[in-house]
């Protein structure tokens, strides 16, 4: 490292010393706490994304500034690789050396070291470029500039500020200016491609399934997802949707959007006893999250429940028929299709996408868990729950449906391919994307002429129960086999399995949170009632182990 950069990053270093008394963690979407003690954070992360452009030939980095559905005095930082993809696994521990970092000097010492391992140029002979984006919080405008600072302070690394986009976006743009090599690749871009994508598939709609579905109601969380779908909206003239919560009264995340829908399934404030009967959608304060729902009639703000695991399984559905329309010859090649999940999905599903035959996956919690898996299928498809997923297409696959597309002779597999060619456009190829994802739902329900209640009856989910507790040291608790089993502390595993084996489909597992202090525990069982007392029970059983007891 020359001198000058030396004095440059110890100098403006000095202006961000980190809180004292607190370690962070880059956890399972980056770093999340109180926004005001974010600030030397983020502007240390600013630092590493300048690094990681530098270490991948100059290649466009992304930083967004967001902590999603957590409430809006939080805020956090993730890092977005060359693909769009989140920042390589390999890169965590050196984020959380950084942000820990307890002064300039040992900040100075650790990106010197780092550098030199990784062969970084720290010279100012090569350029770096960053692309930052934030969510609404009133705090992403101070830690923006923090982040500026932080990129300023490695010589020939630049900025772009994008402004206030959906997380998804940003991984977008990323993605769009590396991959598809469009250096100027913006959020109208994105809107042109969603857009146009989802025309296509609503125009190859078979005439006889052509009749409406009705509205859409979307709460969007009080967050960026609002003014997007606006944007969307207008740019389509077929999408009968209303928007609500979309930030102009209602606190970000307060009663609202899709992790409180999901979570504790009930309605989202600013929906009632008058949208019964009406297909609702709830997107997360980033908008990288989506899940559907129908209020019960008389049911005191209950709902049905749409969750990602029926969104990946409308998905797979569209896909498996589009698939054996276009190779009905046993001897053509047949893509490979995956679908992949976590310990939270409900049980339900699983059976159902097998019962499909398709081949079903387990990965821990984190969507950069998922992403991985689904990349080693042709078509791979992934959800979370709680409704963060997205489709991916390998670039083979991507050859053979062009190619499928225009010398197919027959219509209805030239139409096939054309369908699955426009999903490819449509759904985020770089990560969880709701706006995205809510086209494709809607385009798909249409194409299908089904209503909501007829999705949702694909499969009828097992009842299940999640709960946090608070402990005293949660990285207390080490799991196996994709979170679904404790190693440690001894023997809670056991008294775990006692439980559970008590209860008819009992299936039960505790894990760390990645973003919250917490705990989590989840049970599924035949009845809500044994869903409810297992997770309690477990629950109880984990402040036993881990509680703050002395
Ligand atoms: C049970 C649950 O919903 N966990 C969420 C939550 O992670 P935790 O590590 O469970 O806090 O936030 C992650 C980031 O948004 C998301 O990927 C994950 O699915
Ligand atoms: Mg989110």
């Amino acid at each position: 490292m020359d001198s000058q950069q030396r004095s440059m990053l110890l100098e403006s270093s000095s202006l961000f010393p980190p809180p004292k008394g607190i370690k962070l963690s880059y956890g399972t979407a980056g770093f999340r706490a109180d926004a005001s003690i974010l600030q030397s954070t983020v502007f240390r992360m600013g630092i590493l994304a300048a690094l990681r452009s530098l270490k991948t030939e100059g290649a466009v980095i992304g930083l967004m500034i967001t902590a999603s559905h957590n409430k809006v005095s939080d805020n956090g930082v993730k890092v977005a690789d060359p693909n769009g993809e989140m920042l390589t696994q390999h890169w965590e521990p050196f984020a959380d050396s950084l942000a820990n970092a307890p002064d300039p000097h040992s900040l100075l010492q650790l990106i010197a070291d780092f550098a030199k391992k990784e062969e970084i140029p720290l010279n100012g002979s090569k350029a770096a470029a960053i692309l930052l984006g934030r969510d609404t919080r009133p705090s992403g405008e101070f830690l923006v500039e923090a982040a500026k600072q932080g990129i300023c302070s490695v010589i020939g690394a630049a900025a772009s500020d994008m402004g206030v986009v959906t997380t998804p976006q940003l991984h977008w743009m990323v993605r769009a200016r590396n991959k598809d090599l469009k250096a100027s690749a913006s959020e109208l871009d994105y809107f042109d491609q969603v857009s146009t994508s989802f025309r296509c598939l609503i125009d190859l709609i078979p005439k006889k399934s052509h009749h409406g579905i009705g509205k859409l109601i979307v709460d969007c969380a009080n967050g960026v997802g609002g003014e997007k779908l606006r944007i969307l909206k207008e740019k389509l003239n077929w999408l009968d949707a209303e928007i609500r919560n979309s930030g102009e009264q209602g606190i970000l995340n307060e009663q609202v959007g899709a992790d409180y829908v999901q979570k504790d399934k009930v309605a989202p404030q600013g929906f009632g006893p008058h949208d019964v009967g009406t297909r609702c959608a709830s997107l997360d304060g980033d908008a990288d999250r989506l899940v559907y729902f129908t209020i019960i009639p008389n049911g005191n703000n209950q709902i049905n429940l749409v969750d990602g695991d029926k969104i990946l399984s409308l998905f797979a559905l569209f896909i498996k028929d589009q698939l054996s329309i276009l190779t009905d010859d046993k001897n053509e090649y047949q893509p490979r299709v995956g679908v992949v999940q976590t310990a939270y999905a409900n049980g339900a599903s699983t059976k159902y996408l097998n019962q499909l035959g398709l081949q079903v996956i387990f990965t821990p919690t984190g969507v950069k868990y998922l992403h991985e898996k689904a990349q080693e299928f042709d078509i791979g498809i992934y959800f979370e729950a709680n409704g963060h997923g997205t489709i991916l297409f390998s670039d083979h696959s991507l050859c053979w449906l062009e190619d499928r597309k225009s010398t197919e002779k027959g219509l209805e597999k030239q139409n096939a391919a054309k369908r699955l060619w426009a999903v490819s456009k449509l759904i985020n190829q770089a990560v969880g994307d709701a706006l995205s994802g809510l086209l494709l739902v809607e385009a798909i329900l249409q194409h299908m002429g089904w209503s909501v209640d007829k999705w949702n009856d694909l499969y009828h989910d097992l009842p299940s129960r999640q709960l946090k507790v608070k402990v005293a040291d949660r990285t207390a608790v080490v799991t196996t086999n994709a979170e679904t089993i404790v190693e440690k502390p001894p023997g809670i595993q056991e008294a775990i399995t006692a439980l559970t084996v008590k209860y008819p489909q009992g299936r039960c597992f505790v894990r760390p949170s990645g973003t919250e202090d917490v705990v989590r525990v989840y049970a599924e069982a035949n009845i809500q009632e044994s869903a409810d007392e297992l997770a309690t029970c477990v629950a109880k059983l984990v402040d036993q182990f881990l509680g703050f007891h002395s």
